[in-house]
């Protein structure tokens, strides 16, 4: 396996490579779980190279102390890939080699993708997320990229992001991956204690049951219903809970058979930030 830091270095392994063949790409900031593993595995499936970038984007981070405490694990992280395959490159930049003359954040129109939830909570993540995956994107040039349906909104905006911009590359998007009691796996994970880690599964649980009350009553009551289960609980604090349209992720009022809607969530324990999603029909 070969890990590379500079942009030179991964410009001479990919001009190694015959341009014909499918080449993956999987970016991460690191601190790598087996929901990482699952992009990295299907990306391995679907292409004959693959690229995972670990690198975490200080343009994105809205909070000072979320930035300075990402976790950082590079030895586990490379044994993790390199168990997926030995034939993986995986690039690990230094901000200076992917923000060359100054950190600077693209400003996108993402047809208002990024006007609610995350984008409401977290002031302009989503155009530093859209500034570094176009900069990886434009560097690589994958015929396919991999993004979790965790970060849902994110993975939509990708999208908007190679519409606009017109990158000609496939985005996948790949399922959630839980852990034992549902618990959706994050990096950001790793900052819970071990009660909390448990008792977490609570988030995932009010979305099962959200989504079951979604059938039979109105938006409202099942909206009312998860603000009533957090008021309830001292070791959760809600942020958001939604119920949107896939396409437009516009929170909805009304339920509409004709569309997919989803339930998206975000809850801070212990001062950690976790976020979750589920799909209603
Ligand atoms: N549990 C998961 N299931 C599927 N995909 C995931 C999961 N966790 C992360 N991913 C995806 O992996 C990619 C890299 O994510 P990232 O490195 O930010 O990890 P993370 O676990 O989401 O970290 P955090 O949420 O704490 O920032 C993203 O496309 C993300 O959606
Ligand atoms: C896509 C991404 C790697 C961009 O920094 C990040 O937002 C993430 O890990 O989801
Ligand atoms: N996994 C999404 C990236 C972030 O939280 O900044």
């Amino acid at each position: 396996m070969v890990v590379v830091k500079t942009k030179k270095e991964l410009l001479s392994e990919l001009n190694n490579i015959d341009s014909s063949i499918a080449l993956g790409l999987v970016p991460t900031m690191g601190a790598l779980h087996q929901g990482h593993a699952s992009l990295i595995k299907k990306a391995v499936s679907e292409n004959q190279k693959v690229v995972v970038s670990i690198f975490v984007n200080p343009t994105q981070f809205n909070n000072k102390e979320d930035l300075v405490k990402y976790p950082k694990t590079l030895d586990a992280d490379i044994n993790l890939i390199s168990a997926i395959s030995k034939e993986i490159i995986v690039f690990v930049p230094e901000v200076s080699e992917l923000y060359p003359k100054q950190v600077k954040t693209k400003i996108y129109h993402f047809d208002g993708l990024d006007k609610v939830m995350e984008g409401e909570f977290r002031d302009n993540h989503f155009n530093g997320v859209g500034t570094i995956v176009e900069a990886l994107l434009n560097l690589i040039k994958p015929t396919r990229a991999y993004f979790g349906e965790k970060d849902y909104q994110q993975l939509r905006i990708i999208q908007k992001l190679v519409e606009i911009q017109q990158i000609p590359v496939e985005i996948i998007g790949c399922e959630i991956v839980r852990e034992k009691h549902g618990l959706a796996m994050s990096s950001r994970n790793e900052r819970l204690s071990k009660k909390i880690r448990q008792k977490a599964e609570f988030i995932y649980e009010t979305l099962k049951t959200a989504k079951q009350k979604f059938g039979t009553e109105s938006v409202l009551d099942v909206k009312e219903w998860v603000v009533k289960q957090f008021n309830d609980n001292i070791d959760f604090q809600l942020e958001y809970f939604e119920i949107t349209d896939v396409n437009t992720l516009t929170p909805i009022i009304k339920k509409n058979t004709n569309t997919k809607q989803r339930a998206f969530i975000a809850v801070y324990a212990e001062e950690v930030r976790l976020i979750d999603n589920i799909a209603l029909n």
